[in-house]
């Protein structure tokens, strides 16, 4: 986290700004504060109170409006006030982030060849893929990335290890995707074609890119390499992707 706070004087009111910067969730917190001194314990003085931004993902919406107040020494009462925030859109802060959908993504090395499904159905048919899908309810990340896998390709891992954290912007969608990354080279059973995904060994060199999501060839080198990743990927018409943005890090939570 990287943060500041600054206070100013000017022409008799006091400015206070601050901005903390949270890089790992892509988000930005500021706030501007303008107030004007009381001038003694009987002499209250008003001003106007705070502005509050979060941006995230590059998006920018205003959290609180503009509030009066009154001072008078230690006591701050907080008024109705004349807000004229047009922009503002909500002061419940969780509404103000953009919607996230959580899913997870297996994928299985062993013995120098790794393990995709061809996706028979829904989305992503006809993709090479790992194994994986939506984060249900009342479960963790975790629970889910096991549960997916087993479902999808007959295993169960025994070392998954989360490697990466991939967020996926949708033109024609403005739920973000945020699908988690596991890296899994032990596991009990053999896998097995199942509804939704039928199974194949790759060796790296012959992964089948042509026939995979276009992200893919963008962070399997670094999934497959050691390398713990978190990447931004925009797509139109749901496929073309047309821009990303991606860096190894040293842990992804
Ligand atoms: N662009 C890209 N690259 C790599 N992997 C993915 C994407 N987009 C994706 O959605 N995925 C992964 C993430 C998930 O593992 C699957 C999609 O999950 P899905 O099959 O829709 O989820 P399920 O819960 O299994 O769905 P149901 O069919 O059961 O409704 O692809």
């Amino acid at each position: 986290m990287r943060s500041f706070i600054k206070t100013f004087q000017t022409h008799g009111f006091y400015l206070a700004v601050g901005l903390w910067k949270y890089p790992q969730a892509h988000c930005t917190v500021s706030f501007r504060i303008c107030w004007t001194p009381a001038r003694n314990s009987r002499s209250p003085s008003s001003s106007f109170v705070w502005i509050g931004a979060i941006e995230r993902d590059g998006i920018k919406r205003l959290v609180a409006k503009s509030e009066r107040f009154l001072c008078t020494g230690q006591t701050m009462a907080i008024g109705s006030g004349e807000g004229t925030n047009q922009e503002l859109v909500s002061t419940n802060l969780e509404e103000t982030l953009p919607a996230r959908k959580l899913l997870t993504l297996v994928i299985i090395h062993h013995e120098e060849k790794v393990l995709l499904g061809m996706k028979k159905r829904g989305f992503g048919k006809g993709y090479y893929n790992g194994f994986g899908g939506k984060v249900e309810k009342g479960e963790t990340i975790e629970e889910a990335a096991a549960r997916e896998l087993e479902e999808e390709s007959g295993v169960t891992a025994t070392d998954m290890e989360k490697r990466g954290i991939l967020t996926f912007h949708f033109d024609n969608d403005p739920v973000l995707w945020e699908v988690h990354v596991f890296y899994v080279t032990k596991f009990l059973g053999d896998p097995y074609e199942t509804e939704e995904m039928a199974p194949s060994w790759f060796s790296v060199a012959d992964i089948p890119y042509d026939t995979m999501w276009a992200d893919d060839p963008l962070w399997y080198p670094l999934l497959l390499t050691g390398q713990r990743f978190k990447g931004d990927f925009f797509f139109t018409n749901t496929t073309t992707l047309t821009s990303h943005s991606i860096g190894v890090v040293e842990s992804v939570s």
